[in-house]
């Protein structure tokens, strides 16, 4: 689903952000990305949504190599990865069903879709009732499941998730965090940069950690419950 062969990114001379990193996220799997500030967790992030190109090497998702994706077609390529981010980017002059909506206007789903994608999102992450709130009527935990629900309208087979509880007290992170695993659980895929390791610790997921812009270590989770 998600594979990077041999990846470096190197945004000036001197120690490049990423270096050559390969790696392999299967279908439906949880992953984590862990490590110290400046280790090159964004800069993976920014790669998978092409944002930025690799110096070297190949990334493949969903069986395409994104070297090969052409400008204009990035667009198209990222209604396939949903992605949140610690910061929610919610648009403040829009209204909760508002913010979920745009995300299918933009790529011109009809009308009808939308009214009946939007009410369904919304109630997946638990906020149907507060669909005509503003962003800042609500809390940050809030925010972040209408972030969540904007990232997944689409269906996304990828969901990536930067730093998606840096901003919430530790209650409203375990929220965000059990909603991410609900979402796996129904079949996406999804990658979560954290720096919070109690809770990484305590979801017994794979976990990648970089350091310096390499991988020191890649664990598998703890799988007994699912036998
Ligand atoms: N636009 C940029 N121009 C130059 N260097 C950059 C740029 N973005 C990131 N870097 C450098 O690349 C390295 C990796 O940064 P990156 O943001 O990927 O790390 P990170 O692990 O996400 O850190 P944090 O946990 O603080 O978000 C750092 O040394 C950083 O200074």
């Amino acid at each position: 689903m998600i594979k990077l062969e041999h990846v470096s990114k190197s945004y000036s001379a001197g120690i490049p952000a990423l270096n050559d990193i390969s790696l392999n996220i299967e279908e439906g799997e949880f992953v984590f990305i862990v490590g110290n500030s400046g280790s090159g967790k964004s800069t993976l992030i920014k790669l998978l949504l092409k944002e930025l190109e690799p110096t070297k090497g190949v990334i493949t998702i969903n069986n395409r190599n994104l070297n090969a994706i052409r400008r204009k077609q990035i667009p198209k390529y990222r209604r396939n990865v949903g992605v949140v981010f610690q910061d929610f980017r919610l648009l403040k002059d829009r209204n909760v069903y508002e913010n979920v909506a745009f995300a299918q206007k933009v790529i011109g789903t009809p009308a009808r879709l939308i009214r009946s994608s939007v009410p369904t999102m919304l109630s997946m992450v638990g906020l149907a009732a507060k669909y005509k709130s503003y962003p800042k009527q609500l809390s940050g935990g809030e925010q972040q499941r209408v972030a969540i629900a904007r990232a997944l309208v689409n269906q996304p087979k990828i969901l990536l998730a930067d730093e998606p509880t840096g901003n919430l007290d530790n209650h409203n992170a375990w929220e965000i965090m059990k909603l991410l695993e609900e979402i796996n659980q129904k079949g996406t895929t999804v990658v979560v940069v954290t720096h919070n390791l109690e809770i990484v610790k305590a979801m017994k997921k794979r976990v990648i950690t970089m350091k310096k812009g390499v991988i020191i270590s890649d664990e598998k989770g703890d799988c007994s419950d699912e036998d």
